[in-house]
């Protein structure tokens, strides 16, 4: 590598260290069928769609190999399927020529078939078209690869894993796969929930079953374990000891976004936190895993997890934002939250008595993830100038890619004076020309590897429900009320009450700024 010059690896042939040793046999080659379920749905379009076109760019997807099928009951051509997809494919920044023809070439392996997701008829024709796909490619029927993603409400699964298995798997196993992948919110509470896996199990096997959660794929979540275990540094600083608090925060700047009536049934706790916050939750505290095999990994999240107290009402603010009730999606007198604050508290060794305070909420004041994890104060200070905040240890997911460290040093000149500063890991900075994969491009990546590290095992979302179903049921019951808040605040100020409760303390008059090029 040529000092101050990033060189990046192309991905194709490299094989992360989690793959199991038992997938030795599986193919990774071959023809590969992609059926996205959903396909005139908002995430095909937004998200799946544009992961798949991302992969086939790069060369993951192989035109020779590969075949996508769109599903959904809205009665569409192909041509109409590539039209409503087309746009989230291009815009005025990346329309180059080159571009353009890849798009072209990656819309004709587009296929879409009509079905309802109960009906034998439909899953029978979509079985007969991928098998036509594969006959073209010479391929001997039980070698092939098929991968059915269900972009659809969780509502419709079971029938259509009952009718893929009855319908549409690959035909025998010789060295071919069927994989489903499901989205979240899988499940509304523990007994749903296992309900669902249990439907879903009789079907399946779980190294069928990818539960995606795509907090899991972005860069710096995945970062966490090398960051955790490969230093030196946080080794012996990452426990009860040290570290006064841990918050794990998302904010967005807009609200349910047209999205008022799948959302009015969920709420935040269950959008969000019970999800994507909690998987973040899991790789900050969990142990250090055996190995980097996916069982190893899930092993130590389910532990962490198990290891939870139960959630207290006084370590929970709600809120709702005014104007959310006016989405004719939503009920006038909706409970629903769309901000919590809720401290979660481990029992263990290394984390008892360290608050971790999650926090999620739609239409404030910015949009971000981060990870803030604050050390306790230094004992003994000897700087009289009380300018010593804590030090604190930033990631921040999104946007800005970056992990900044907080902490005091010497004010340049002639005075001995602190002030706050930082070492900085800004990602746009230190990478420059590296482009950081979208999420769900690495986790169907991921699926088609047969790699399910990145991905939720039956007992860890077991374990995910049982944190917070006692508290959903009371929210639900209506005996915990949201808080309003005004659209593009910083939330209800519960619950930065909460948060100083909790031992959180702000450092005044200092703010990292990512760095411009
Ligand atoms: N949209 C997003 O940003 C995100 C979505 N998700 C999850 O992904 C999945 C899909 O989400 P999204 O695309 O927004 O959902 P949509 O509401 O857009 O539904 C997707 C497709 O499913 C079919 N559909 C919708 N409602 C029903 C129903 N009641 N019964 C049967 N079929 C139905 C429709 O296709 P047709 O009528 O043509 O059959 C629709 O185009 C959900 O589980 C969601 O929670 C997760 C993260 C983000
Ligand atoms: O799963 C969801 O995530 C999005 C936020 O995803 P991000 O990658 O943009 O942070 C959220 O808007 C949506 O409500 C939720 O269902």
């Amino acid at each position: 590598m040529e000092s101050g010059c990033w060189h990046v690896e192309k991905r194709v042939g490299l094989k992360s260290d989690s793959f199991r040793k038992d997938n030795e046999n599986v193919l990774e080659t071959g023809c590969l069928s992609i059926v996205v379920l959903g396909a005139s749905g908002d995430l095909a379009k937004k998200k799946t769609f544009p992961a798949l076109f991302n992969l086939f760019r790069q060369g993951f997807l192989q035109p020779d190999e590969v075949h996508i099928f769109g599903y959904a009951r809205t009665k569409i051509s192909d041509d109409e399927l590539r039209n409503r997809i087309r746009g989230y494919l291009i815009n005025d920044k990346n329309a180059s020529p080159e571009h353009v023809e890849k798009l072209s070439k990656f819309l004709e392996l587009i296929k879409y078939v009509s079905g309802s997701y109960d009906s034998e008829e439909g899953f029978r024709l979509l079985d007969k078209e991928i098998s036509e796909h594969e006959l073209s490619k010479n391929s001997v029927e039980g070698t092939s690869r098929r991968l059915f993603y269900l972009a659809l409400p969780p509502s419709v699964y079971p029938s259509v894993c009952k009718m893929i298995r009855n319908f549409s798997m690959n035909k025998s196993d010789l060295g071919g796969w069927t994989r489903i992948v499901v989205e979240k919110p899988f499940g509304k509470d523990l007994e749903s929930a296992e309900q669902l896996s249990t439907q879903i199990g009789e079907l399946f096997e779980e190294p069928q079953i990818y539960r995606i959660d795509h907090y899991l794929g972005k860069e710096l979540v995945q970062n966490l374990l090398v960051l955790r275990f490969a230093n030196r540094f946080f080794l012996p600083l990452w426990n009860r000891d040290n570290i006064d608090n841990v918050q794990i925060v998302f904010r967005e700047d807009f609200g349910t976004d047209g999205r008022g009536g799948y959302f009015d049934e969920y709420g935040i706790i269950r959008d969000i936190i019970q999800n994507h916050l909690l998987q973040v939750f899991c790789l900050v505290a969990m142990e250090k895993p055996v190995s980097l095999k996916p069982e190893y990994i899930r092993d130590e999240k389910v532990k962490v997890l198990q290891s939870v107290l139960p959630i207290k009402d006084e370590e929970v603010v709600l809120g709702q934002y005014e104007g959310y009730t006016d989405d004719p999606t939503v009920p006038d007198q909706s409970n629903t939250p769309t901000f919590a604050t809720v401290v979660l508290r481990i029992h263990n060794e290394r984390w008892e008595g360290v608050p971790f305070v999650l926090k999620a909420g739609k239409a404030l004041n910015s949009r971000k993830a981060e990870i803030r994890v604050q050390f306790k104060d230094v004992p003994g200070d000897i700087f009289k100038c009380k300018k010593q905040g804590r030090n604190e240890f930033v990631i921040r997911l999104q946007p800005s890619e970056a992990m900044y460290m907080k902490l005091t040093v010497k004010q340049p000149g002639l005075e001995m004076s602190t002030a706050q500063s930082e070492l900085d890991l800004s990602y746009g900075q230190r990478y420059q020309g590296v482009t950081i994969p979208e999420a769900y491009e690495r986790l169907i990546l991921d699926t088609i590897r047969g790699d399910q590290q990145h991905f939720v095992r039956r007992d860890e979302l077991k374990a995910a429900w049982e944190i917070f179903t006692p508290l959903l049921h009371r929210i639900d019951d209506g005996k915990m009320k949201p808080l309003p808040y005004q659209p593009g605040s910083r939330g209800p100020a519960e619950a930065d009450k909460l948060l100083a409760k909790a031992g959180y303390v702000q450092t005044h008059g200092y703010i990292w700024i990512p760095p411009t090029l």
